[in-house]
């Protein structure tokens, strides 16, 4: 079981000064020009425990786009939902690709390789759209209930700028629906999925919400059960494996902990039994991982000894 250490704020202070330029390193998304407006230069760290605490340093207010961190909630909804009949459609493997590739969907016939990839999450986004009569609704409801937050929204701006710039997110649907894996309509299918990826929070907020999975599925908060104690030890198996996508090795390596990347720039990364990092900082490295987010997260668990190998 990991300390606690007294001195939470003064260690995450520290971190943040620690990087104080290094965000030059890394570009801001830019394929989804509504990202692209972000000021690279904010960054931000939070930690929320079992026990209660929550603490952050640097711009821990400011709301950003969540992007493909979006892909851990709607999975629990769709494991929720569906049980194990999920795994007949999507599999739990490591890619080995980029998180937009198309190339591999084809060869093993329009089943993708894991949830948290593009291809993965939006055949999560069918599972929602076709067993909700409003997954939008469901899933912006999910995520205030989680946040325990009801002003948590969806960018319009950024959904917009996603679906005009969606082609490649159109096409990988397309062909999975051309193998039958597929039960809505595209357009209904993508249109979840953008909004999902739309919705604003920041690093408290993040942190806070995902506090189950660092608690057998259930929130320490709450007690509510929000996943089975299996389900939480299996999404964290697919966070380790392909959470930071064709650097998931590397980071497992060098940090160790289940974690998730979105192209807004944040990283969530899940302490079992201690509770949740959320990291966060524009501009991203060659595989989409933001750059100064995983210096960040690495710092506090490279201090704290934290990985979980
Ligand atoms: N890695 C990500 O955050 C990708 C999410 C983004 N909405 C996309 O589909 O390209």
């Amino acid at each position: 079981m990991t300390s606690i250490p007294k001195n939470l704020a003064k260690t995450l202070d520290k971190l943040i000064a620690s990087q104080q330029g290094l965000y030059r390193e890394g570009k801001v998304a830019d394929y989804i020009p509504a990202l692209a407006t972000v000021s690279p230069e904010l960054m931000a760290i939070s930690v929320a425990t079992l026990d209660g605490k929550l603490v952050g340093a640097g711009d821990i207010q400011a709301p950003f786009s969540i992007q493909s961190i979006s892909k851990v909630f709607g999975l629990v909804m769709a494991m929720n939902r569906l049980g194990d009949s999920l795994w007949q459609r999507v599999r739990m493997e490591p890619s080995g690709q980029p998180f937009n590739s198309i190339i591999q969907l084809e060869w093993e016939k329009g089943i993708p390789r894991n949830p948290v990839i593009n291809a993965g999450a939006l055949l999560v986004a069918d599972v929602l759209a076709s067993h909700y009569s409003s997954s939008k609704l469901a899933f912006l409801s999910f995520m205030r209930h989680l946040a325990n937050d009801e002003n948590i929204y969806i960018d319009q701006n950024v959904y917009q700028s996603e679906l005009i710039h969606g082609n490649r997110n159109a096409a990988l649907t397309y062909l999975m629906k051309s193998f039958g894996n597929i039960e809505a309509e595209v357009p209904e299918v993508l249109s979840h999925y953008f909004t999902q990826c739309s919705i604003s929070m920041n690093c408290h907020q993040l942190a806070q919400s995902l506090l189950f999975l660092a608690n057998k599925g259930v929130d320490p908060r709450t007690n509510e059960q929000i996943c089975t104690r299996q389900d939480s030890h299996r999404i964290n198996a697919i966070l380790s494996t392909s959470g930071m996508y064709d650097q998931s090795g590397e980071f497992a390596f060098s940090v160790g902990l289940p974690a998730k990347s979105g192209v807004g720039g944040g990283i969530i990364a899940i302490i079992p039994n201690y509770g949740v990092i959320c990291s966060w900082s524009p501009p991203l490295n060659k595989f989409g991982n933001s750059v100064v987010g995983m210096n960040l997260i690495s710092g506090f668990a490279n201090e704290l000894g934290l990985s979980i190998y």
